[in-house]
């Protein structure tokens, strides 16, 4: 088979190479839920799994990285991948060989979420692969959205400022990636009431506002929104526009799940606007 090759009646094809939230919100399962609203046909590598809920990661079982090789080649030797997006990584030999697919140019497309800890505060990347993930891996991420914390990490200081978030996403680039979001999900002190995300793009930050949706139900919206940036760049969008809709997508998914009761702790979104359309059934 040519995995090039794309006839015009096949859908894009997305991959995801992620972990497994049990709970079904975040990481494999918010992604190809995302690429499917989104139009796009998606496959999965998988690099963990965990066992989760809305409220907590219970335990974590890293895939080896040779079957996390099998299972990317797998996929890229007989599907027309047009983008690729990158999660939970879990383990230091997995970020070595995911950076290794995509300096070999394997990965088209890379949309690369830091994942490191999960919102409920457990960590799902080992500490001494996060210089691995700066010198490997970055370099070919087309697309890198960090959230703060990550940031943070990433560039080994503090940001608590506007300012500062806009100067993160300056650094963060020149590290490689020719576009970089620093998502404000978690605001920072001077933007109350919004979340306010920093786009780098083309050597200027630009920053991309929506009214803060209150309630708490945001578990996965880092991974739907990085997520969406991926199937949207599938779908042939510039890389500006890819982003700026996600934004509007993950608003809306958010926003539609503000009413919902899923789970003792923060709730799962809205992917496919049922809150918005006829109920299901
Ligand atoms: N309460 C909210 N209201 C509106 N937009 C939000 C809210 N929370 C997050 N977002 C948006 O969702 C996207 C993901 O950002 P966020 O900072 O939550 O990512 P994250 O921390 O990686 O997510 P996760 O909880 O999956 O780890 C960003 O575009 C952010 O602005
Ligand atoms: C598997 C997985 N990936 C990513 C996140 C971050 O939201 C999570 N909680 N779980």
């Amino acid at each position: 088979m040519n995995a090039a090759a794309n006839s015009a009646a096949n859908p894009p094809v997305a991959l995801t190479i992620a972990g497994s939230d049990s709970g079904g919100g975040a990481g494999i399962q918010a992604d190809l839920k995302t690429f499917a609203a989104l139009g796009v046909f998606g496959a999965s590598a998988v690099t963990a799994l965990t066992a989760q809920n809305t409220a907590a990661v219970r335990g974590v079982h890293p895939t080896p990285a040779p079957f996390v090789l099998a299972q990317v080649e797998a996929v890229l030797d007989d599907l027309p991948v047009a983008a690729v997006k990158t999660g939970m990584l879990a383990t230091a030999e997995i970020v070595r060989t995911v950076a290794g697919l995509a300096a070999a140019g394997r990965l088209p497309r890379l949309v690369v979420d830091p994942v490191m800890v999960s919102s409920s505060g457990h960590r799902l990347l080992e500490p001494d692969a996060e210089r691995r993930y700066v010198e490997e891996l970055l370099p070919h991420a087309q697309v890198l959205t960090p959230n703060l914390r990550e940031a943070e990490v990433l560039l080994g200081r503090r940001i608590g400022t506007l300012a500062e978030q806009r100067a993160a996403a300056a650094d963060l680039a020149a590290l490689g990636p020719a576009t970089v979001v620093v998502k404000g999900g978690h605001s920072v002190s001077d933007t109350p009431g919004e979340a306010v995300d920093v786009l780098w793009h083309r050597g200027a930050a630009r920053e991309l506002r929506s009214r803060r949706v209150e309630g708490g139900n945001n578990h996965g919206s880092g991974c739907s929104f990085a997520s969406a940036i991926a199937a949207l760049l599938a779908r042939g969008r510039p890389v500006e526009a890819a982003v700026t809709e996600a934004k509007a997508y993950i608003w809306t998914a958010i926003r539609g799940a503000a009413g919902w009761s899923l789970g003792a702790g923060h709730g799962p979104l809205d992917h496919f606007g049922w809150a918005s359309g006829p109920a299901p059934g």
